[in-house]
């Protein structure tokens, strides 16, 4: 049996525990040291067993996920390095910030394991357990930070294991890893936080704001809904590419408002051109760090029982929904109904089978 720990069974552990559960020769233990946690655990049955104890559960592991907030890795690196370790144990993270978790496990002496820093790019806005999913990293890509004394087949031995999540893997330096990714994950949440909360302060004075607020602004805000703990982590552990990044955006808003200030309305439809050229030229739609839902809207007559008729015709035809939301419904007026799909396949089945019955707009 191939034993592997999870510490810190939440969105990204359970996701991974749920990756590996019930395959052939694999164990999964989750561990926490909060009893009411494995208690979650198991009930959900997401592993195999669990403990409070992390003696226990990495004393005889092959493989231990440390999938904790970010700012208590080094802690835990720190633990594990004061235990006698199964001799070829690799210890692996999924945090989201990849330089320092490396240099403190290269100045740490792991006796006979080694560690591999990892980072799934793949996530929801949901944190906890409940939010896990088996299917979560299918065709994300999940980095992976090996040093350069990492031996090859340690490497490989945790790339086969990851087979189960379906990930691509791509190896990166893990300092190149924050520089990306700042850029692409945690600039962007730190600016839908701020978008969020400059219209919530509108609002407090004009309740306007939240009921016109749709279509646009849900879609750029999603991620400010991400767990303030995970967040704050990361973003103080990034600190210094987070800060240059800021200063690289305040450079771009400073851009707008001159543009604006003095209405030059080439300058502004340039910026437009520009940025759609770059956004279209993006690969295809794919699971990356910041995911995308797939939309559509449904005009639909407001009678009784006509939202369960859709969501039935389209599970009946085993169409995959994520989210229902009612935009407009009053007597008399056509309600609009908002359906988000995680995959673009289950979108197009779904316009395919209510473009029959119903008005459908993408
Ligand atoms: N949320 C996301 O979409 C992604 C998160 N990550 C990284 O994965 C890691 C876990 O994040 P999530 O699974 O989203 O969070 P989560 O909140 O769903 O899970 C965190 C887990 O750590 C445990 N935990 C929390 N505080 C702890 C503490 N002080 N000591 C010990 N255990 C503690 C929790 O009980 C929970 O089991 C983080 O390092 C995050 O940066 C990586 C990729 C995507
Ligand atoms: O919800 C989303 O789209 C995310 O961006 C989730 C996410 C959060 C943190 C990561 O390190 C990677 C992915």
């Amino acid at each position: 049996m191939t034993r592997i720990a999870i510490f810190g069974v939440g969105l990204i552990g359970g996701s991974l525990a749920l990756s590996f559960k019930g395959k052939p020769g694999l164990q999964v233990v989750g561990h926490s040291n909060n009893p009411g946690s494995i208690e979650k655990y198991l009930k959900r049955e997401v592993v195999d067993y669990a403990t409070t104890s992390l003696e226990e559960a990495a004393l005889d592991a092959d493989f231990i996920f440390l999938c904790v907030p970010v700012g208590k890795l080094e802690e835990y690196l720190h633990r594990l390095a004061k235990l006698p370790l199964k001799p070829g144990c690799i210890i692996t993270d999924v945090g989201s910030t990849k330089a320092s978790v490396a240099s403190c496990a290269a100045a740490l002496q792991f006796s006979g394991a080694h560690f591999i820093g990892g980072h799934p790019m793949a996530g929801k806005e949901k944190s906890g357990v409940e939010a896990a999913s088996s299917r979560l990293f299918e065709n994300a890509f999940y980095v992976l930070t090996p040093d350069p004394s990492t031996p090859e087949a340690a490497y490989d031995r945790l790339a086969e294991l990851l087979q189960h999540t379906r990930a691509h893997l791509v190896k990166v330096d893990p300092v190149l890893h924050d520089e990306i990714v700042g850029a692409i994950s945690h600039l962007p949440h730190i600016i839908a936080v701020a978008l969020v909360n400059q219209i919530a302060r509108y609002n407090e004075s004009n309740e306007l704001y939240q009921i016109l607020a749709a279509g646009g602004f849900r879609d750029i805000t999603r991620i400010a809904s991400s767990d303030p703990i995970i967040w704050r982590d990361i973003l103080l552990n990034n600190k210094g590419v987070v800060l240059q990044l800021l200063k690289d955006w305040n450079k771009e808003i400073a851009g707008f408002i001159r543009l604006i200030e003095q209405e030059d309305g080439p300058g502004i439809e340039r910026e437009f051109q520009r940025a759609g050229a770059f956004r279209n030229g993006l690969p295809e739609r794919r699971k990356g760090v910041i995911h995308s839902f797939y939309e559509i809207y449904v005009d639909v007559p407001d009678h009784p029982g006509v939202i369960g008729q859709i969501t039935t015709q389209l599970g009946s035809h085993r169409v995959n929904l994520s989210n229902i939301q009612i935009i407009e419904s009053r007597e008399d007026v056509p309600g609009v109904l908002r359906l988000s799909f995680r995959e673009e396949a289950d979108m197009d089945k779904a316009l395919e089978l209510l473009k029959k019955d119903y008005a459908v707009h993408v």
